[in-house]
């Protein structure tokens, strides 16, 4: 039974969800990283939200970890390329809590409008300050948004709706959907010096650190007043200060902070600044959706190895799941032979689906080649990890869909460019189910690749199987199965005999002396 891990304050139903599905869950939230890492080791999955700090620390002492699952959006508490380097899927549930963040940002840039936070706790002081709080109509002014993706354009619906104008900064926004969503597409110089309010909706990237710097804020309408729900880092808080100070921002409201949690910061006590503990997400509607989706992702992962709104593997439905699975069984085993074969020559992968393989979600046939290819240098491979191994190792990988009919109802071939040129190998599926090697390097046979595995290349000649037939018997090797093809007739042929255990280099040695033996290879399948 698998066993997952919350370690943040999640909604309970997240754990009654994993305990329905019957998967074992334990709640314990609030560990120091070295008390987290001294107890991951005994799951195979996590379930986060942004407290928890998946490092590369935590993920070495983590053998168990298949799958860590966001109950949320934003992931930079998660080392993602450390994970994929582990093979573990990292989820996030991306629209749980957009509806919600982007409210907050809407009462984050109202209560900046009418100083809301000051005037409420001037007034519980008893001090009535009737004349002390002239705020700004948001109706009519224009809302600048950096970033237009999920919660920036539900934030941009709410405030046309508010009756402002809204000018939208984001390099993937088309013009298309600009006009879809009514607002103008801008460049940010063009933005900042437009916007009577301006709200962040980008993740923290290299490219987005500190896009509010102070040369661009210096840029901005005096009087411009900014929110911050995305992350922290987009606004370079010490500009921001001087900013404040100066009057030339009027207002600022940050959600998420550089260093958070943020007990102190420069900006705190400046007039007109106000801040939320990272509430963004904080809404009982987001937190049950959000616990709800991260528990059905990772126990949809974990039973039936259907994936969903993963960062670092293709995803596969859990409707998928089940008719892919017999396809990477065969495109594993393809991988593996060819990787077994092959080894540091390969400089290429082509991934080719022909019928009815043609018409799945090709992507999970792909990372399974590589999974197979890549095993033969380490372990822990698997499908999350080979595509980066790949990439490390310079791998060009390419992908092929057939509409052709071919002599099979359903095909995979796996093509390896080498410096000897390409060589190929395609299997099928038997009774929809059952990997089988079709052709090797250009020569009929057909084999089910599984267990301890002789790969001979010989010339054709009468007498030769007797031969390797009494050479293995002999040596007390017991051949399980044998497959045979050739080019032609006393041409190059090839012997693929499955064996009951591990053969010795002295026999391997033997069979490469016997007469028209060209290769001789011991392989490997699971
Ligand atoms: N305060 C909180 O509690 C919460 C914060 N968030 C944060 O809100 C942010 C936005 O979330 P979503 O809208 O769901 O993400 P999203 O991925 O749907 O949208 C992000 C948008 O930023 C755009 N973008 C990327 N690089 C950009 C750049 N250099 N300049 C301008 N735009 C750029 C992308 O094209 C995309 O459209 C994330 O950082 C997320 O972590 C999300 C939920 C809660
Ligand atoms: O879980 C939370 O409270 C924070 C949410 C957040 O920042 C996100 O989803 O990106």
């Amino acid at each position: 039974m698998p066993k997952v891990l919350i370690s943040d304050k999640m909604d309970p139903r997240a754990a009654a969800i994993f305990r329905e599905r019957g998967i074992e869950v334990d709640e314990i939230t609030g560990k120091t990283p070295e008390e987290l890492k001294a107890i991951i080791g005994q799951y195979d999955g996590l379930a986060i939200r942004s407290a928890t700090k998946v490092t590369k620390e935590i993920l070495d002492a983590a053998p168990n970890l298949k799958v860590i699952g966001r109950a949320g959006i934003g992931v930079d508490n998660v080392d993602i390329p450390a994970a994929s380097a582990k093979g573990v899927i990292v989820m996030n549930t991306p629209f749980g809590n957009s509806i919600t963040t982007a409210e907050h940002a809407i009462a984050l840039m109202f209560a900046l409008a009418r100083q809301l936070p000051e005037a409420n706790a001037q007034t519980q002081q008893g001090l009535w300050p009737k004349n002390g709080f002239m705020g700004v109509e948001v109706t009519g002014k224009t809302l600048g948004l950096i970033g237009a993706g999920n919660i920036g354009s539900i934030v941009a619906s709410r405030a046309l709706g508010l009756k402002m104008k809204v000018v939208a900064f984001d390099p993937f926004l088309t013009p298309e959907r600009a006009v879809e969503m009514g607002v103008e597409k801008a460049d940010l110089d063009t933005l900042l010096a437009k916007a009577d309010f301006i709200t962040l909706h980008t993740p923290l990237t290299d490219q987005t650190r500190n896009i509010l710097s102070k040369e661009n804020l210096a840029k901005t309408k005096k009087g411009v007043r900014i929110v911050n729900c995305a992350r922290g880092g987009l606004v370079d808080e010490a500009a921001l200060k001087e900013a404040m100070d100066s009057g030339h921002v009027a207002g600022a409201a940050l959600d998420v902070f550089v260093q958070e949690p943020a007990k102190a910061s420069p900006l705190f006590g400046t007039p007109n600044f106000i801040c939320t503990p990272h509430l963004g997400a904080s809404t009982d509607e987001a937190q049950v959706n959000v616990a709800l989706q991260v528990a059905e992702q990772l126990s949809d992962y974990l039973l039936d190895g259907g994936i969903t709104n993963a960062l670092n593997v293709p995803s596969l439905s859990a409707e998928e799941a089940p008719k892919l699975r017999p396809y990477m069984a065969l495109a594993e085993e393809l991988g593996s032979l060819v990787g077994q074969l092959e080894g540091d020559r390969i400089q290429g992968v082509s991934v080719e689906v022909e019928g009815h393989a043609a018409e799945l979600n090709q992507k999970p046939i792909t990372a399974a080649v590589l999974a197979g290819l890549m095993r033969v240098y380490s372990d822990t491979v698997n499908m999350v990890n080979a595509p980066f191994l790949a990439k490390e190792r310079g791998l060009d990988v390419r992908e092929v869909r057939h509409d052709r009919e071919g002599d099979y109802q359903t095909l995979v071939r796996v093509t390896v460019k080498t410096e000897s040129g390409d060589k190929s190998v395609a299997g099928t599926l038997f009774g929809h189910s059952s990997p089988r090697l079709v052709e090797l390097f250009g020569i009929k046979v057909e084999a089910d690749l599984e267990g301890h595995m002789l790969y001979i290349v010989n010339q054709d000649a009468p007498g030769f199987i007797g031969r390797l037939g009494s050479t293995l018997g002999e040596a007390g090797v017991n051949i399980g199965t044998f497959h045979l093809g050739r080019r032609t007739q006393g041409g190059e042929a090839v012997l693929l005999l499955s064996v009951d255990g591990a053969v010795n280099d002295d026999v391997l040695k033997a069979i490469c002396n016997l007469t028209g033996v060209k290769t001789v290879k011991l392989l490997r399948f699971a």
